[in-house]
């Protein structure tokens, strides 16, 4: 499952759960996107704290892990190089890439397009307030997930407003991006500390 996880929260981690359990699959690698190009408009935390923090929202599910194959390759990241990486890490794998409704939607835009097919089995998962479709593709597989409107978008408007984001994320990342002051509003001549 591939995502930018700015920060990771549990309509993720729910989604693969269910994918998961659905196709019975052995594990669900989460791969945190290096330099995600479709969101170059805005602010992305770097790569690192995301990383971390998908690794603590994992930690305690055995069947989850965490990939840096987008965040140690240089540049941007586009899913046909994922693929590929992690076709080449496991080469007699059965690889399934999950996708929530939105990112579905997109995938007519992403690099090289055409190939990606071939690379994995793509399963759409529902998310609330996005229509889900298998862009016409008989390959492509749908799933109902419990349906959780988090975003987030609003886990750091949430953070940035002082609002709790107990509860959407899970313990410990509200622990890190506290840690962290991530998402906070930067104070005039502020450092992180630690
Ligand atoms: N609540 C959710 N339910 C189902 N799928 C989700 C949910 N949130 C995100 N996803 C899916 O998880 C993947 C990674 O999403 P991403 O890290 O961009 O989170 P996001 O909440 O959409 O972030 P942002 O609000 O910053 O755009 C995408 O495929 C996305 O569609
Ligand atoms: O390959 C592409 O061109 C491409 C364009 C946009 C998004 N993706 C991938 O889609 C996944 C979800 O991305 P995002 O931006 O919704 O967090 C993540 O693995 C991205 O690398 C991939």
């Amino acid at each position: 499952m591939g995502g930018t996880f700015d920060p990771i929260h549990h309509g993720h981690l729910v989604a693969a759960s269910e994918v998961a359990a659905v196709f019975d699959l052995d594990e669900v690698v989460f791969v945190p996107t290096g330099q995600p190009w479709q969101k170059s408009d805005r602010d992305v935390s770097p790569a690192e704290h995301r990383y971390l923090m998908t690794v603590i929202a994992t930690a305690s599910n055995p069947r989850f892990t965490v990939s840096r194959v987008d965040i140690d390759r240089p540049g941007q990241t586009y899913t046909i190089d994922t693929l590929r990486d992690l076709r080449a890490a496991r080469p007699d794998a059965e690889l399934f890439f999950i996708t929530g409704a939105d990112a579905m939607a997109q995938i007519v835009s992403w690099k090289d397009m055409d190939e990606l097919w071939s690379l994995a089995h793509f399963v759409g998962v529902t998310r609330p307030g996005h229509v889900l479709n298998n862009l016409g593709r008989d390959d492509v597989s749908l799933l109902e997930v419990p349906a959780l409107a988090i975003s987030s978008t609003d886990c750091r408007e949430r953070v940035e407003h002082d609002h709790p984001v107990w509860y959407l994320v899970p313990d410990g990342v509200v622990q890190y991006i506290a840690k962290h002051r991530l998402y906070r509003p930067v104070a005039m001549g502020a450092a992180e500390s630690n």
